[in-house]
């Protein structure tokens, strides 16, 4: 027969496995997994000790182990704030359960009320549930799929609706304060919903968890953390989207390969430091030069890749030289001192039918060239032929 200790024991095993996963994400570093962590052993620790009422003192029973669920529910909010990178209000939920412990030592002892005792632990209960629901929704990044954050706020509303009902049928119980009135079918039937929907609760937890850490992995994959620009992987898969669309649209679509001249003599005379100074401002200047739709990516070392698409030639051949004699007046300064620097740049514009690997051999010999006749200038490789650069303008 279901009973509420058994009720109590499943969601306590459950809830341990829960902790078991969640601590295997502990070094994920993800904010939140320690609070959701800790939410989890708290409710190890505070059912058995619910389950074993009439065995163990009352003190034991009701004060500290629904002070210590009380503790529990703050954590998972405090989880969910931290996740979606909100404060704690560390203070306001302390003096909460402060609050609560000293209701459930009245209501115990003072005047022997479960309905009351329900009530306090209920509404509190049901207040952090929503709040968790609010603050992941409210502040879930925009450019994430958000199936695990209404997932989990769905979770978190289902139980604080449960326990809002478990709440308001105990003050219309017209019983004394016996234990009996936790055996009864309604208050079994909401625990069991209740129980299911706990351990469910540290599921989308952990969903979330995850879901943070591929964001970090694309991040990671995607961008060159040094210049923000994107990494060579992410610059190449934009380009075969923008080839597809250009040959669709037939809208031209040129490459610019760039590479900072002499870097090696910038990095010995201003350290490695200074260097890395150096390439980030170009990133940093050459974006806010580009338009929305423009890609730029680092491809390695001293070396970027811009895709401009609706782009002919012409227009690419503009926008190159515009970019060289930006560099050429940038100063850049810093702790390390002050730094001139130059570029050159190879230009492909897209043919029918190429593929990236080939529109970039092309731009890569057009900058080769310029390299080779001194640096400083860009050349544009007008021919689909690998063997027939000619173009040239400085
Ligand atoms: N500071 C810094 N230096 C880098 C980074 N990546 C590559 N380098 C350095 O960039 C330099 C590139 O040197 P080279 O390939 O000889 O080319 P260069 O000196 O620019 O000469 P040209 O390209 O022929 O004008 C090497 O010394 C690399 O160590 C980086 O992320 N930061």
């Amino acid at each position: 027969m279901l009973t509420l200790a058994s009720i109590l024991t499943t969601t306590a095993l459950l809830s341990l496995a829960m902790a078991i996963v969640l601590g295997s994400l502990l070094r994920s570093s993800v904010p939140g997994v320690q609070e959701w962590f800790a939410s989890n052993l708290m409710v190890v620790i505070a059912l058995p000790l619910l389950a074993l009422r009439d065995l163990i003192p009352d003190f034991i029973s009701v004060v500290i182990a629904n002070t210590v669920l009380a503790l529990a529910a703050a954590y998972y909010f405090v989880g969910c704030a931290r996740f979606v990178g909100q404060p704690p209000r560390w203070k306001l939920l302390i003096s909460s359960i402060v609050l609560i412990a000293l209701g459930l030592i009245i209501w115990r002892y003072a005047i022997n009320s479960i309905p009351v005792r329900v009530l306090i632990m209920t509404t509190f209960f049901c207040t952090l549930c929503v709040s968790s629901s609010v603050v992941l929704l409210r502040h879930k990044p925009p450019h994430r799929n958000h199936y695990n954050y209404w997932f989990a706020a769905a979770l978190a509303l289902i139980f604080a609706a449960c326990q809002l009902t478990r709440g308001i049928y105990f003050i219309t119980l017209d019983e004394p304060s016996s234990t009996m009135m936790f055996d009864n079918f309604w208050n079994i039937v909401l625990m069991v919903i209740g129980a299911v929907t706990l351990p469910t609760m540290t599921m989308a937890a952990v969903m979330l968890t995850h879901d943070s850490m591929l964001a970090t992995l694309e991040d990671a994959a995607n961008h060159d953390h040094l210049t923000e620009a994107m990494s060579r992987k992410r610059l190449e898969a934009v380009a075969r989207e923008q080839i597809m669309r250009a040959a669709k649209l037939a809208r031209p679509l040129s490459l610019l390969i760039i590479d900072l001249d002499h870097f090696k003599r910038i990095n010995d005379t201003f350290g490695h430091a200074g260097g890395d100074e150096v390439l980030r401002e170009f990133a940093r200047m050459t974006r806010a030069s580009l338009r929305d739709g423009d890609a730029l990516g680092r491809l390695g070392g001293e070396e970027f890749g811009i895709l401009l698409p609706n782009t002919d030639t012409n227009g690419a051949l503009a926008i190159a030289r515009r970019l060289r004699e930006d560099s050429e007046r940038h100063l850049i300064s810093g702790a390390f001192g002050e730094c001139h620097y130059s570029i050159s740049i190879g230009i492909a514009t897209w043919r029918d039918g190429e593929s990236f690997d080939r529109l970039s051999i092309r731009a890569d010999r057009a900058l080769y060239t310029a390299k080779n006749e001194g640096r400083n200038r860009v050349l544009v490789d007008e021919h689909n032929n690998l063997d027939s650069l000619t173009s040239a303008a400085a």
